[in-house]
């Protein structure tokens, strides 16, 4: 082909009137509101900053004399830095996670704040109080209520004191005028719904809010926003960028598209500049049984090659089995770093394959299967487990390689028992010094006897005053043994612990020595990574392991997804009337796992049917026969 031939079927700029589209709606004086939609590997990234220029460009002076500035919430601090360095760090703009906004907007509302807490906390204590009174003595859950209405009454009775709230975007702050990430949200939300003046703050001071991932952005939150912008219009623009197939926390906003307001501009990217043309066909086969939004390949990518991998659940040695899988890859694509592990990216579809595999599996069964905590547990930022992640942990690898330094540092900034309040009323600090150091240093003796349970190091750290609890843990941080139970197994069972507490008893069980695998994988810097942990990043060559075996999915549900299994009535009638379901939040999963590929994508799944999944994959037309599969030979079969 010629080379003007080529420049014509060009498609490279598809989605170039997005950018007008978009900045029509960025005018001070007549703003307006859109949702972007912008599926896999369509550069929100480019588009989002693109947007962020040209409202400096057509309105700073403005912006300056009013005093106001961009505001753009984003997901994680990793995603707030690069568009911050993007953007040079220009002051126009303030760019941060979710939490921290909602703190820069309530912080120093320290009486509304109190009269929340209070009104909530009483509900809360009353809400135990009339389960207790159903309940039976003696049990543990007699006994952690007990505990619970005591630490809820010390901290009502203690609000009217507090001056000034406080809280830390990284959940350490646990002092007693501390919110922790929860509160701060719902907070946010309901003064945002409820409160004329806390609307007027919002849209004088950011006339324009652009939200990144929105699909995953708390739906409190996004309800509250929509309520302001409606309250608002033509005084503020609101922007959503996001794409639903890609929502994967269960706290985001289902449907969140169809609720938008007529008046919306809804301009959507088509173009896919990440994934190779085979990739590309592959997630609009997946996509198009929930919506119709499908995506071109960039007219210069390459075609790449995917395979799925069927093989049958008993497979005794599967590290070896996926050994061959790259071996294969390798020779098929002719790209020897598929013979590296550490040059490609294997993704477990489900936390729980990871954590058996890396092992964390009885930290992960305990708290996963709680609803409330399943964001926190996976981001890191669930308190129950930060104690152990974020203080204990480094204070016992410190102590265990025997280094003064890094003892000394992390007791300094992290302990009550140095805070400098209590420094400041030591009458002898020195000896507070010397007693923070014993503290610290006993810790390690746990050890004598092999390594702790997570409650047995809880039942220390509270002892000592080594760190500062969360609330939920208070009620537990007194180790109790079976023994000790003055109930009858009748009465526990008749009254047994809530979802919460129980799943915090079970977690208190585990072995300490699935915090330190567990604290990698929440920082990434695991070798398996999942979806969660890969949003938005890309990687040449992406091997996905599917096994219901290992995953127990009660979330996700491979068998049925590609056919293996017949689904319930139930799921087939919330499949069939768009309600979220097993089978749609596996399909959303291996939307964006897939759809990290640059060059080749190899699947493997382990199933008890493969011959059903191989011909619901060619009905699906998801795959080409000669790309299914059934074992892994030694080498490809000739084209
Ligand atoms: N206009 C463009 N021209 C060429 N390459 C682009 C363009 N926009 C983005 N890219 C490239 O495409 C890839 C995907 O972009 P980006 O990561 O911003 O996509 P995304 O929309 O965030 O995708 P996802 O939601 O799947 O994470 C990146 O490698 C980026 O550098």
């Amino acid at each position: 082909m010629m080379p003007e031939a080529a420049a014509n079927n060009s498609n490279v700029t598809l989605d170039e009137h997005i950018e007008e589209e978009i900045s029509a709606c960025l005018d001070l004086e007549r703003p307006k509101s859109f949702f972007l939609y912008a599926g896999a590997g369509s550069g929100k990234t480019s588009s989002l900053i693109r947007a962020l220029e040209f409202i400096k460009q057509k309105n700073l002076p403005r912006l300056r004399l009013r005093g106001q500035q961009v505001a753009v919430v984003t997901y994680t601090n990793a995603a707030c830095d690069e568009i911050l360095r993007r953007l040079k760090f220009d002051p126009t703009f303030h760019v941060s996670t979710i939490h921290s906004f909602a703190w820069k907007l309530i912080s120093g509302f320290n009486k509304d704040i109190r009269d929340w807490l209070h009104k909530r906390l009483e509900n809360e204590i009353r809400e135990i109080q009339e389960l207790e009174a159903k309940g039976r003595p003696g049990t543990k859950a007699s006994l952690t209520r007990q505990a619970q209405i005591e630490s809820k009454s010390r901290r009502l009775s203690g609000l009217s004191g507090i001056k000034k709230f406080t809280y830390s975007p990284t959940g350490d702050n646990k002092e007693r005028d501390a919110l922790n990430h929860a509160e701060v949200i719902e907070l946010f939300a309901s003064f945002l719904t409820e409160k004329k003046l806390m609307q007027s703050i919002l849209v004088n001071q950011f006339p324009f809010l652009l939200v990144d991932e929105s699909q995953d952005t708390n739906k409190r939150i996004v309800d509250a926003l929509l309520t302001v912008q409606g309250a608002h219009t033509g005084k503020f623009s609101l922007g959503f960028i996001g794409d639903t197939m890609q929502r994967i926390y269960n706290d985001g906003k289902e449907r969140i598209e169809e609720e938008l307001p007529a008046d919306w501009a809804k301009p959507v990217k088509r173009l896919n500049h990440r994934c190779p043309r085979r990739v590309v066909r592959l997630i609009n086969q997946i996509r198009s049984q929930v919506d119709s939004h499908a995506q071109e390949a960039r007219s210069d990518s390459i075609d790449g090659i995917v395979r799925l991998f069927v093989l049958p659940t008993g497979e005794d040695n599967k590290s070896s089995m996926e050994d061959s899988v790259r071996a294969y890859m390798a020779e098929l694509t002719r790209d020897a770093d598929w013979q590296d592990r550490q040059k490609c990216k294997i993704l477990t579809l489900e936390h729980h394959m990871a954590a058996r595999r890396m092992g964390f599996e009885t930290i992960f069964e305990a708290l996963a299967s709680v609803d409330t905590f399943r964001t926190g547990l996976l981001d890191g930022s669930l308190p129950v487990t930060r104690l152990f992640t974020a203080n204990v942990l480094p204070l016992v690898s410190a102590l265990q390689n025997n280094d003064k330094f890094a003892t000394a540092r992390i007791v300094r900034e992290s302990s009550p028992l140095l805070s400098a309040e209590r420094l400041k009323n030591a009458t002898d600090q020195r000896n507070q010094l010397r007693n923070a150091k014993i503290a610290a240093e006993g810790l390690l003796k746990l050890w004598q006897q092999g390594t702790p349970t997570c409650g047995e190091v809880l039942a220390y750290v509270a002892e000592q005053h080594l760190f500062d609890l969360p609330e939920a843990l208070k009620p537990f941080a007194i180790h109790r043994s079976d023994d000790e139970a003055q109930s009858s197994s009748d009465d526990e069972s008749r009254d047994p612990l809530d979802e919460a507490d129980a799943a915090i008893e079970k977690f208190l069980l585990a072995s300490f020595s699935e915090i330190a695998p567990y604290a990698q994988y929440i920082s990434n810097t695991a070798e398996f990574g999942t979806h969660q942990g890969v949003k938005g990043l890309e990687f040449d060559r992406v091997m996905v392991l599917m096994d219901d075996t290992e995953a127990r999915g009660f979330m996700f549900g491979y068998e049925k997804f590609f056919g293996a299994k017949e689904l319930s009535a139930s799921e087939l009638s919330n499949e069939s009337e768009g309600r979220d379901n097993s089978v749609s939040r596996t399909r959303r999963l291996f939307y964006v796992t897939c759809s990290r590929a640059k060059k080749s994508l190899a699947l493997v799944l382990y199933t008890s049917a493969p011959e059903a999944v191989k011909m619901q994959m060619l009905r699906n037309e998801w795959f080409d026969e000669h790309e299914i599969l059934l074992a892994v030979p030694d080498h490809p079969i000739p084209a």
